[in-house]
């Protein structure tokens, strides 16, 4: 049974039975029957739906959100936005995937030799439940743009979203089998990526996950993308404007509960600013709202699950046991739900538990760096390479950014993920790129094509 607890209750709030083996033969027989004429359509036609989705969402966004908020507890402003995000991410796609896709003419013998950009067939996303709207968006808007059909496979944990999305498509009248959800466990995920029909797979989830996915694909020689873990680094040195770093810190610390790879988890501050800083770090987190999701004044909701509470929770004391300063919170809040507070971590060196792990929640660590070149070789002391910031100079910054090991670096701004621009990591982090042109062309042939000269 696919079982979606409410974490802001630790509630039941809705019990799915996942699809049988029959359910899943039909739903792969269809999106293969499906590609054989969305693949045939124009880059208009098939824009033409992902707009009507994308309107569909949004005016559908006070019955979507809500999903969100009882099923892994974000705070329903933030699952607003995240309908709408999703919304744009399939309107982008919509306006720009032609473009992207152009043919590319390049000089040879021939007389004429051009690549050409096809789709693959019926691509399989794998999804986790932090971002249920905007990482199955994320996944299929350019996929289905390209020509591709799309199963996604969402975490067990959000069934209702994942049957939400899927019914989105159908409402606006998608033709079966071009997008549909599959409501399965984990474990028979196997089976479906290893299936004839399916051509390549969009994977996002916890470093552990992507491993046993990508063997899978790889097994098969199927393409994948793998979106995973981080432990993004966020300088901060001496020149930096301070207010607005600690500004723009603190949410990109704390959206979602703290629960995204892409946050900052590992605040590397210059020693000269250090504790000023901190000082005006630890201002704005404690003036933060902690509480029930579906409140409008709710800055951080509950953790999603209560293993993921534990978890944090180990991560926390171990940090502090290793010799941190608990600035702010450091233990679960007791009560119904998975509460964690906003905590602030200081003094943490690298080998501590809060350094060295991912921590996925409201939990601000701050690192004290002797100058820019050690603040630099703490930010690449990790195995993963996602994202970073850099607070400065802008010409600091950018020098800074080819020197950080990580896919996406933002210079005096916030990380975050934009569909006009691709992201992705390197190291443990994954591999392959999604939005932007560059995430269309993860899922395409790039045929190349000789043309020789015609017998007069
Ligand atoms: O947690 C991963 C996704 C984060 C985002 O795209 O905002």
């Amino acid at each position: 049974m696919l079982t979606a607890i409410d974490p802001a209750t630790a509630k039941v709030v809705r019990e799915v039975t996942p699809d049988s083996d029959a359910d899943v033969e039909a739903k792969l027989a269809a999106a293969r029957k499906a590609y054989e004429s969305w693949r045939e359509k124009t880059f208009e036609e098939r824009g033409k739906l992902l707009k009507a989705v994308a309107a569909h969402m949004r005016a559908h966004v006070d019955e979507l959100a809500p999903l969100m908020t009882e099923e892994m507890g974000k705070p329903i402003k933030e699952a607003r936005a995240e309908v709408e995000k999703a919304a744009w991410c399939a309107e982008h796609y919509a306006d720009f995937a032609e473009a992207y896709l152009a043919p590319i003419t390049l000089g040879s013998d021939a007389t004429n030799s051009y690549v050409q950009h096809l789709p693959l067939g019926t691509v399989l996303g794998i999804l986790p439940w932090n971002a249920p709207f905007w990482l199955a968006f994320r996944f299929c808007a350019p996929a289905l743009m390209a020509g591709n059909t799309c199963l996604m496979k969402h975490d067990p944990h959000v069934p209702g979203c994942s049957a939400a999305i899927a019914k989105v498509f159908k409402e606006v009248g998608a033709p079966d089998g071009v997008f549909d959800s599959l409501l399965l466990e984990t474990p028979a995920v196997e089976k479906v990526i290893r299936d004839k029909r399916i051509q390549a797979v969009s994977f996002t989830g916890s470093t552990r996950g992507g491993s046993a996915v990508a063997s899978i694909a790889a097994s098969e020689i199927k393409p994948a993308v793998l979106e995973l873990g981080g432990s993004d680094p966020s300088i901060v040195l001496a020149d930096a404007d301070l207010d607005k770093a600690a500004d723009i810190l603190k949410i990109s610390r704390i959206i979602n509960a703290g629960q995204s790879c892409i946050a900052a988890k590992r605040i590397i501050v210059e020693a000269p600013v250090y504790d000023e800083f901190i000082g005006k770090l630890k201002d704005r987190l404690a003036a933060l709202k902690v509480g029930d999701p579906a409140k409008e004044e709710t800055d951080i909701g509950p953790i999603a699950r209560k293993d993921l509470l534990d978890e944090l929770a180990r991560q926390v004391k171990t940090t502090i046991d290793e010799g941190a300063t608990c600035v702010l919170g450091g233990e679960p809040i007791q009560g119904d739900g998975y509460f964690y507070p906003v905590t602030l971590l200081t003094d943490v060196k690298p080998g501590m538990c809060a350094f060295v792990e991912e921590t996925f929640g409201p939990v601000a660590v701050v690192i004290r760096a002797d100058d820019e070149e050690h603040a630099l070789q703490m930010a690449n002391d990790t195995e993963y390479g996602l994202a970073a910031s850099v607070w400065s100079t802008a010409k600091r910054g950018e020098a800074l950014a080819k020197r950080i090991e990580a896919g996406q670096v933002a210079v005096n701004g916030i990380v975050k993920t934009d569909p006009r621009l691709p992201s992705g990591g390197i190291k443990r982090s994954g591999y392959g790129r999604e939005l932007g042109p560059h995430g269309i062309h993860a899922f395409v042939n790039a045929q190349q094509v000789w043309v020789g000269p015609v017998k007069s």
